[in-house]
């Protein structure tokens, strides 16, 4: 998949309507989002490539989180909330009244802007939700489970001889990185990060950019951030949302560079937001 290929294009009427993306992992058509009676989501719709990083950016209050938690049912949770339109992982129906939606939050991880590692060992932090959903056969199955999503969240070297001590002990960073553990322990093939990096250091931060960077090759990532800095540098594609619609999408280099629309351009160059 050409990781690269356009997200989206502007319509007439200021919102983008997404272009076709080979092989797309996500696809979200006509998306809209009420909190109550507010409009908070207007007629979304993109594709998001599998396998590749895509970055949401856009000024507070735009939506972004919004989206994002659509695409595991997040906002299920919160009662006022109401979505409408159709969103499909893989050509399947997200919201049809038949998915298990304790499957769907397996293969689509979500990692928080604080971390928020359980008050139990780091060990017990990544085993819980391999236990849970009855991935691991033995003791030694668990352990491997464990140590494999360590690694692959670049935490193994750093915690491997106190695997028993409290996750709530590590630095922000480590929890983090804890927290991007405990999501991959459950196979997903998705994961959504709600501004990762916002609570850490710039060390701690380009850690996990880095890390983001090779998860990239095994998951589908899509990540919301404030920073315009941060997306360049993880992202391979780039979508922009202003007042609750999504205005432009595309390879990240072209959003940052040549822009299509008035209102990203306003963005990027620091006029509002
Ligand atoms: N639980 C909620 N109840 C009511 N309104 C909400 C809720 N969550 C978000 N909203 C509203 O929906 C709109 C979009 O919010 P959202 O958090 O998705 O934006 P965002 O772009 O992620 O912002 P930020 O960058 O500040 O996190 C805002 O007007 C917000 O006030």
């Amino acid at each position: 998949m050409d990781a690269t290929a356009a997200l989206t294009t502007p319509s007439a009427t200021g919102a983008a309507s997404a272009d076709a993306v080979a092989n797309p992992k996500i696809v979200a058509k006509n998306v809209n989002v009420h909190y109550g009676e507010k409009h908070a989501l207007k007629d979304v719709s993109v594709d998001i490539a599998e396998r590749a990083v895509t970055a949401f950016i856009g000024p507070s209050g735009c939506g972004k989180s919004t989206f994002l938690r659509c695409i595991n049912r997040m906002n299920d949770t919160i009662s006022i909330c109401r979505v409408t339109g159709r969103i499909t992982i893989d050509e399947q129906d997200i919201y049809d009244p038949s998915l298990d939606v304790v499957q769907l939050r397996a293969r689509v991880g979500m990692v928080f802007q604080k971390p928020n590692p359980f008050p139990k060992s780091i060990y017990e932090n990544v085993a819980y939700g391999p236990r849970i959903h009855g991935f691991a056969r033995s003791k030694a199955e668990l352990d491997e489970i464990v140590e494999d999503s360590l690694r692959k969240a670049s935490l193994w070297n750093e915690v491997k001889d106190r695997l028993d001590d409290s996750g709530t002990g590590l630095s922000g960073g480590q929890q983090q990185r804890l927290c991007i553990a405990r999501a991959i322990a459950v196979s997903p093939e998705i994961i959504l990060m709600d501004e990762p990096c916002s609570a850490l250091d710039p060390i701690a931060t380009a850690k996990i950019e880095e890390l983001i960077d090779e998860l990239r090759q095994n998951f589908t990532i899509v990540i919301v951030t404030h920073s315009m800095q941060q997306a360049a540098r993880v992202s391979q594609r780039t979508a922009f949302f202003h007042l609750g619609v999504l205005v432009e999408g595309g390879p990240t280099e072209r959003i940052f560079t040549s822009p299509n629309d008035r209102r990203t351009q306003d963005y990027i160059t620091g006029r509002f937001g």
